[in-house]
């Protein structure tokens, strides 16, 4: 079996340890330099790592032509660049692969899923099929090893299974599920939850808050999801419920940092001028915000999260709104 990782960020890094643990013939592509020799050199990374020793086996390239030959290439980048990473990739691949998917979000012009997109891009005689490998799973924690659940999702079950067992070892337990739809939303809209999540805490608000967002909130992923096509139970599942809790309350998701910095700044103003770092539930509000409003669904979070990243508005006066707005009874989808 071999396998390559294509991104040396945070969780690029950590599956690939996974797979260098699990014996797996494993390599990390990525475009910086520096970040590819720390790796093989000082077995670490630093950017994202600190000072954590990672599997001194696990070596690095920045040569793209190693994708050739691979049994399993597992994308690793932002959402923002998985199209031109399948289109580069398609060129080079040489057989029938499987595609591990493990961004949260969606395209930032045509909004299609990840699935989708991997399939538009890479031509059919070098694709076995995609598996979305998703979950609740912050890099911090998988690069030590803490005990972490995840999916493997995919249309074929198959390739999903090779997936679970290519991954799976004492520390990462892996499911599977066919729910691509239900999956896939679940993983990008609880990123635009988790923004809520830290603007509320910035702005000084608490648990109660948090518990009132947090169930509010899994009900828009849960009403826009099955609308897109998705399973209602999928939410209530590792990529819905599971990966809205780690994002909505972990000290280490950038969502919930993004977040909170502009709860203490009142606006996104400053988070728009010096934010460098993966936030991948900015565009997954707007796409969400506005394919909702395409098809008539109530999502009053999401919009309110638009309003304060894309339109300035203060954030504790969109916490007020949604407050204040008709009361009606409770709702469960
Ligand atoms: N971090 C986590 O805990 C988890 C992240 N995810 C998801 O994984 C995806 C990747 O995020 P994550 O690893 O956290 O992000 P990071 O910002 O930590 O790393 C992204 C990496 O991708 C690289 N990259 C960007 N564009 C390209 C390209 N065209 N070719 C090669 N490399 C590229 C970046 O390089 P450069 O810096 O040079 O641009 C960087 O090394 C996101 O969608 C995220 O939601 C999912 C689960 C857990
Ligand atoms: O998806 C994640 C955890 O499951 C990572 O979350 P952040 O992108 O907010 O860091």
């Amino acid at each position: 079996m071999k396998a390559v990782v294509i991104g040396s960020g945070s969780w690029g890094t950590g599956l690939a340890q996974v797979l260098c643990d699990n014996k797996v013939d494993v390599t990390i592509y990525g475009n910086c330099e520096s970040e590819i020799n720390d790796i093989n050199e000082n077995h670490r990374n630093s950017k994202y790592f600190g000072g954590i020793q990672i599997h001194p086996d696990l070596k690095a390239t920045t040569d793209i032509n190693v994708v050739k030959g691979s049994d399993i290439v597992v994308l690793s980048v932002p959402t923002i660049a998985i199209e031109s990473v399948c289109k580069q990739i398609d060129e080079i691949l040489d057989k029938k692969t499987i595609i591990v998917n493990t961004s949260k979000g969606f395209h930032p012009e045509t909004f299609e899923r990840m699935s989708c997109v991997i399939r538009e891009n890479i031509s059919e005689e070098h694709l076995s099929s995609v598996v979305s490998l998703i979950g609740p799973s912050h890099a911090e924690e998988v690069v030590i090893r803490m005990l972490t659940t995840i999916c493997a999702v995919s249309l074929n079950e198959e390739d999903a299974k090779t997936v679970q067992e290519t991954f799976s070892n004492e520390y990462l337990r892996i499911y599977t599920g066919t729910d691509e739809i239900g999956s896939e939303v679940g993983v990008a809209v609880k990123n635009a939850i988790a923004l809520a999540s830290g603007i509320l805490s910035g702005l000084g608000y608490g648990d109660n808050t948090r518990a009132a967002l947090m169930t509010r909130g899994l009900m828009e992923m849960t009403r826009f999801g099955v609308a897109m096509g998705g399973k209602k139970e999928t939410f209530m599942g590792m990529t819905g419920i599971g990966d809205l809790i780690v994002t909505c309350t972990s000290q280490h998701s950038r969502n919930f940092q993004a977040g909170y910095e502009i709860g203490k700044a009142g606006t996104a103003k400053i988070f728009w001028e010096t934010n460098t770092k993966t936030v991948e539930g900015v565009r997954t509000a707007k796409a969400v915000h506005e394919k909702a409003r395409e098809l008539g669904i109530d999502m009053p979070i999401v919009n309110e999260i638009y309003a304060v990243l894309f339109e300035n508005k203060n954030a504790r006066e969109s916490a007020k709104q949604l407050m204040t707005r008709d009361l009606k009874p409770e709702m469960v989808f």
